[in-house]
């Protein structure tokens, strides 16, 4: 399986199927776009998304229904969706949507089987996130349980990796404009990317990071 990520701001995701799956899906989508589930009975959990759950503005929207397995591209239509997540208990309904969805050119997350896919049906990956920093992990459908316990080793590695991707995206632009020569800025940018002191110095504050980054950068480049 290949790996891409999707920038689905101002796009819809239409989950079917509010249970414990359709419900962790939603949860994975909200932030990023508008989300819409539909299904006769919602886990508890959608309805506290659904209420706005704090202080995430992003509110999923519940549509109570039951769709026909041939009512589910009338659905696709109507709601556009970007994405379409099939996470119902009846497996008809689930093929209908991976169907529809191919049909129509939109993306498919059939979330009752594994193995092999047609191109545009897409398999959701477990996700560690510092933002900007996102990494997916997948274990090509083989053990879901273990990409889900790999998740949790790799969320202790990437702390600060966000603050990272700040410190050394401002010093890459800097550098650019500042007219260093292309071998010398790459060589300054790759050295603070792997400096200890420089992960050391973010996690007491960005300009501890940043003191320390000056001082690998002018060692690049006085040499
Ligand atoms: C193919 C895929 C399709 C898709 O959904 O995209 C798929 C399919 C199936 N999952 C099943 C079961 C479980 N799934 C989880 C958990 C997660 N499943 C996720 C993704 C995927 N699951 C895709 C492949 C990802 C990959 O390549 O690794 C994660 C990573 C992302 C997410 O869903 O958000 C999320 C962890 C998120 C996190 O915590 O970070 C757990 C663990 C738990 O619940 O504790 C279990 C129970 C233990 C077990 O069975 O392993 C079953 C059997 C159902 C049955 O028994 O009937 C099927 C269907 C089948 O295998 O036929
Ligand atoms: N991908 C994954 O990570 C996992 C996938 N699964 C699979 O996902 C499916 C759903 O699992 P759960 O959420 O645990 O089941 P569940 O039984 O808790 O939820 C199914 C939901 O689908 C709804 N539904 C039934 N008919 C519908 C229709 N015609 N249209 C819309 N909604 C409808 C039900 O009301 C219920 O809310 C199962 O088929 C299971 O094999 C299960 C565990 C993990």
């Amino acid at each position: 399986m290949t790996p891409l990520y999707h920038d689905l701001s101002g796009e819809t995701v239409l989950v079917f199927g509010g249970g414990s799956v359709g419900a962790r899906k939603a949860r994975g989508f909200d932030e990023a776009a508008r989300v819409v589930v539909v299904s006769p009975a919602f886990d508890e959990r959608l309805l506290s998304l659904a209420d706005g759950d704090g202080d995430r503005d992003a509110a999923v929207e519940l549509v109570r229904a039951a769709p026909e397995a041939s009512d589910v591209a009338d659905w696709i239509d109507r709601l556009d969706p970007a994405l379409a997540v099939a996470a119902t208990d009846d497996a008809a309904v689930n093929a209908a949507v991976e169907s529809a969805a191919l049909d129509g050119g939109i993306l498919v997350n059939r979330t009752d089987v594994s193995g092999g896919r047609d191109p545009g049906s897409v398999v959701v990956p477990a996700t560690v996130e510092d933002d900007p920093v996102t990494v997916a992990l997948s274990t090509g459908g083989t053990s879901p349980a273990l990409a889900k316990a790999l998740r949790e080793r790799i969320e202790a590695e990437i702390e600060g990796a966000g603050e990272m991707a700040a410190l050394s995206g401002a010093i890459r632009e800097e550098l650019k404009a500042d007219g260093v020569a292309p071998e010398k800025r790459r060589e300054a940018v790759r050295r603070v990317v792997r400096s200890r002191g420089v992960w050391k110095g973010l996690q007491k504050g960005r300009s501890y990071g940043r003191q320390e980054a000056d001082t690998v950068i002018e060692e690049v480049l006085d040499r």
